[in-house]
């Protein structure tokens, strides 16, 4: 179980100006702002939940995971994860949870992978039976034997992300934190990473709080959607719930007889105020149209009304438009005076 109460992360980062003049002038007199990466982040998931953490570069996440790590420390607010305070108590937290963070490596650089294996298995005294049960799931899924004996640090970096993720997972931790856990992976690969994952969450009931910027990680992982916006939490629900909160919808419909193609996309612009129509494959029309101004029954009374249907489906709208939407939603700066 993880839980975020108003979570909050400042840096204070020195203001440099341009040129060598301002380079010089920093050294005299310097200058600080607070930049606020994580603004106030509150929620809760419950054990076994599979979630992802997303939003824009620079939105938070990775902040936000390095508190619920214990790898930084609140600047106020408190997160409990499995119970305990992560930066307060590190090592029993650590024993609980795993971590991949894309960018950084918890495995030992210089040794082959199954020596950074071995090396884990002691530090978090993982029984035999685990240890070979794990080890055999992830010799199958994530072709752990292909890696051989090379250093770690002589692997590509899908080669490298197969075996941070297989570490992160190898002693049955409650709760994986995975920060961009499939970059660099082919898409083979990413499969295996997926899979891996909610293999482990079914079989143990793992709870998984992911960020990617990877549309096909999410659908293909998570159950809940958190989405991150300027250091604040600004939808909270389950994929479905998010993709409703697009205010554009869409109907896809085929007809016999009556109106021409063209005249069909006249119709429909000229009567519903704010769509737009168009033909897609074959005979088929598309229409998207505002949801505020237009309710699913309107539309359809109106495509009754004028059509003879033969066909009629609104597809939902995808992930990657809704998401472009609430990135590029700017709320003002973060930066607060010091
Ligand atoms: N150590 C630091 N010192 C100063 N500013 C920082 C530090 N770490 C992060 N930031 C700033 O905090 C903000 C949030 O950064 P963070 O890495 O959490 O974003 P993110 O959502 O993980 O982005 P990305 O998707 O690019 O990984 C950014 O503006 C970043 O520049």
């Amino acid at each position: 179980m993880i839980v975020a109460e108003n979570l909050v992360k400042e840096f204070k980062v020195l203001e440099r100006r341009p040129g060598l003049l301002g380079s010089l002038g920093t050294l005299f007199s310097r200058e600080y702002r607070v930049v606020r990466a994580v603004a106030g982040v509150s929620f809760e998931l419950p054990a076994g939940v599979k979630a992802a953490y997303i939003g824009a570069n620079g939105a938070g996440k990775s902040t936000t995971i390095k508190m619920l790590t214990g790898i930084m420390r609140p600047t106020s607010g408190r997160c409990l994860v499995n119970g305990l305070e992560p930066y307060r108590e590190r090592r029993r937290t650590a024993a609980g949870i795993g971590v991949v963070f894309g960018q950084r490596s918890q495995l030992w650089w210089d040794l082959p992978v199954p020596d950074s294996f071995r090396i884990l298995r002691r530090i978090h005294e993982i029984p035999d039976p685990v240890y070979r049960r794990n080890m055999a799931r992830y010799r199958q899924l994530l072709d752990l034997d292909a890696l051989g004996s090379t250093p770690v640090r002589q692997l590509s970096l899908g080669q490298r992300m197969r075996a941070e993720v297989a570490a992160s997972l190898l002693h049955d931790p409650a709760v994986v934190f995975l920060d961009e856990p499939t970059v660099g992976l082919d898409l083979v690969l990413k499969e295996a990473v997926r899979e891996l994952v909610n293999q482990v969450n079914a079989e143990l009931g793992t709870t998984v709080l992911l960020t990617s910027h990877d549309i096909g990680d999410i659908t293909a992982i998570c159950d809940q959607v958190l989405v991150v916006n300027h250091g604040e939490v600004v939808h909270q629900g389950t994929m479905h719930e998010l993709l409703r909160t697009a205010d554009t919808r869409a109907v896809v419909f085929e007809y016999r007889d009556g109106p021409t193609p063209e005249q069909a996309v006249a119709l429909v612009e000229d009567r519903l105020d704010g769509a737009s129509a168009g033909r897609i494959d074959g005979g088929r029309i598309k229409v998207e149209y505002p949801a505020r101004r237009w309710s699913v029954r309107q539309v359809m009374g109106f495509l009754l009304e004028h059509f003879d249907l033969t066909d009629c489906v609104a597809p939902e709208p995808d992930l990657e438009t809704v998401l472009r939407r609430i990135y590029a939603r700017r709320a003002g700066t973060r930066e607060v005076p010091v």
